[in-house]
């Protein structure tokens, strides 16, 4: 044991986290050139387009160390965006040290702060590396004042890097092995092994990634679930370099995965503990009875409607939601009903990204065309008669006269940002209903620790900032509590009738101007149509703003001048490709956008 380092690299987004990753892994020999092209720890496609590290994945290193010793050193990958952060703990918690890297002409920033208080927290030894040395306004001082000044830990060390050039790569591998320390446990006691993560193969089921705490674990051995209580044969052992190496067994201090012939994600549960049956060897010696702290069950904060375009592809929805759910267990759903899109599904995300991730994987690879409704975060109900009930949908909020009080969920909100942009990020929270609680000077940054109600932030919080600061502001943020908020539901109707997925929660002060807003936005969004359509905004049975679509007068053939038929049959085709993704309510053909109205519209 004294010769593995288990490890993760944390990181704000875009500090470099995936390619010093890489080169840790080409350092070690994991990798030829040539495959270095696509970095290989984001493995997914849409990570790769995005950029942006989803699942956590692990690579086993063997680097020879200055000291002539051969290490084994395990590393394991972390998101880094906040809609993940919990991913970031489960994965730290398989880990005894952690590099953080701070892009060192950015400084820290708001994840860089909140991925390192969790590191500290789980008493994981935090190594700081400042990366992209190679650029020229890289200020590494700044850098280290700031990591002392904010996170508060000794960054006399740091070590500076490129992940691009490979500076500072070999002393940060000799870092790893000097300053992170070497797996604790019991290598004679009964095997406990941590789930870490589980997915669906679709070749092998389920694969497991664990980290061994005590004991070992030999290929074939029978395995036991400590919570569920069920048995499995370890048909297959192995570790990640990244790609996967099987072994003869498992040992106390690895990480690696187990393939046991599980058919459902759900008997793998994340943060689970597995032992050992070994029947007629004196069994109990080798069978734990304490399970390993698991881990926090995270809970979705953001819910949509999730509908697809044409009734018969309901069944297909379900079944890719099916198969999307065994590789994402925080993704939640349930059948859903609507009067004006028929049969769909509620949707639990973790956050608007896990939204847009699901929503376009389900396109892309499920090949499903989809009506989302507006995203909405759950609101806690006092009904008249005192009963409590949380209302994820804003359709299914019950009447003004039978609530005794609606509770919105409040977050509290680090924002992260240079001296210059404070008075236009304060602007925007104060707009967003924003309470500010503290403000720091760190040096040229600042930090706003603001309470904020979610509502707001999943709107469009996230991309008004970036945009008031020109990109400089970051933020991070974690649940509260529920608080009693004066909001109210606006009803959106067309041609008079009330169109349920279409209804949205907005806070009462500024529930007149966003009725008008969206109305107005619906107008530009719905094309004409054979007759007129009236788009209504109402609180209640009180209209508050109206809009008027006026009919069609012109045929859309009328314009090739009869003659030109391969420019008809353009014509035709381009009208049924932007068919797609419609629904038709009443006589209305209404877009995906319309639906989405109130993403778009102004403060
Ligand atoms: N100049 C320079 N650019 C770098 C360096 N390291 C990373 N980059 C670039 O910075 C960008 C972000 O790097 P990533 O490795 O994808 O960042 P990340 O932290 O893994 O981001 P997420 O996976 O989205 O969390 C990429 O365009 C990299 O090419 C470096 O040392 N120098």
């Amino acid at each position: 044991m004294n010769h593995i380092r288990n490890f993760s690299i944390i990181a704000h987004i875009d500090h470099g986290k995936s390619t010093l990753a890489d080169r840790l892994i080409q350092r070690c020999g994991g990798l030829a050139d040539r495959e270095m092209q696509a970095q290989v720890l984001d493995s997914m496609d849409i990570e790769k387009e995005r950029g942006i590290t989803i699942k956590a994945q692990t690579a086993a290193l063997h680097y020879k160390a200055l000291d002539g010793q051969i290490y084994n050193l395990n590393l394991i990958d972390t998101p880094g965006h906040v809609d993940f952060s919990y991913e970031v703990s489960r994965s730290l918690s398989a880990c005894e040290g952690a590099l953080l890297v701070v892009d060192a002409s950015q400084g820290v920033e708001a994840q860089t702060v909140a991925n390192c208080y969790t590191a500290l927290d789980l008493g994981v030894e935090v190594v700081p590396v400042l990366n992209k040395m190679d650029l020229p306004n890289a200020d590494p001082d700044n850098a280290r004042a700031e990591i002392e000044d904010v996170i508060g830990i000794d960054a006399t060390d740091a070590i500076p890097c490129s992940a691009k050039t490979g500076m500072g790569i070999d002393e940060i591998l000799e870092a790893v092995v000097a300053r992170i320390p070497p797996p604790r446990g019991n290598p004679a006691g009964p095997l406990r092994a941590m789930i870490i993560d589980s997915w669906f193969d679709s070749y092998v089921g389920v694969v497991m990634l664990v980290r061994v705490v005590d004991g070992r674990l030999a290929r074939g051995e029978r395995i036991k679930m400590m919570a569920t209580g069920a048995m499995y044969n370890a048909d297959s052992l192995g570790v990640f370099t990244p790609a996967n190496e099987t072994r003869a067994a498992l040992e106390a201090g690895e990480v690696g995965y187990i393939i046991a012939g599980i058919r459902e994600l759900q008997a793998a549960k994340v943060g689970d503990t597995i032992t050992l049956i070994r029947p007629g060897t004196g069994g109990a010696a080798f069978t734990a009875t304490e399970a390993l702290p698991g881990f926090k069950e995270i809970q979705p904060q953001v819910f949509a409607g999730l509908y697809p375009t044409e009734a018969n592809q309901y069944e297909g929805l379900r079944d890719s939601l099916e198969k999307l759910k065994l590789n994402d267990s925080s993704l939640y759903y349930e059948p859903e009903v609507s009067q004006a899109l028929g049969f769909g599904f509620r949707c639990g995300f973790l956050g608007l990204l896990h939204m847009e991730i699901v929503q376009e994987r389900l396109e892309r690879e499920f090949d499903q065309d989809l009506i989302t409704t507006a995203p909405s975060v759950v609101y806690q109900v006092v009904k008249a008669d005192g009963e409590i009930v949380m209302v994820e949908n804003p359709a299914k909020m019950p009447d003004q006269g039978r609530m005794e009080e609606i509770r919105e969920p409040i977050v509290t909100v680090h924002l992260y940002m240079p001296q210059e942009y404070v008075g236009a990020v304060m602007t925007l929270a104060n707009q967003k209903r924003g309470v500010q609680m503290n403000m720091a000077y760190h040096g040229r940054q600042v930090m706003l620790t603001y309470e904020l109600p979610l509502g707001e932030i999943v709107l469009d919080f996230f991309d008004k900032l970036k945009s008031v600061s020109r990109g400089y502001a970051s933020m991070d943020y974690e649940f509260k509590e529920y608080r009693a908020a004066d909001v109210v539901k606006v009803d959106i109707l067309l041609n008079g009738e009330k169109v349920d997925a279409l209804s949205i929660i907005v806070h009462r002060s500024q529930s007149q101007y966003r009725g008008r807003a969206v109305v107005a936005k619906m107008r530009e969004i719905i094309s004409r149509q054979m007759y007129d359509v009236a788009i209504q905004a109402a609180i209640g049975s009180n209209i508050i703003a109206r809009e008027t679509i006026k009919a069609l007068r012109k045929n859309v053939l009328a314009k090739c001048y009869g003659g030109d038929i391969s420019r008809k049959r353009k014509l035709l085709e381009k009208q049924k490709a932007g068919k797609k993704r419609m629904k038709q309510i009443g006589s209305v053909e209404v877009p995906q956008e319309a639906f989405l109205a109130i993403l778009q519209v102004e403060d």
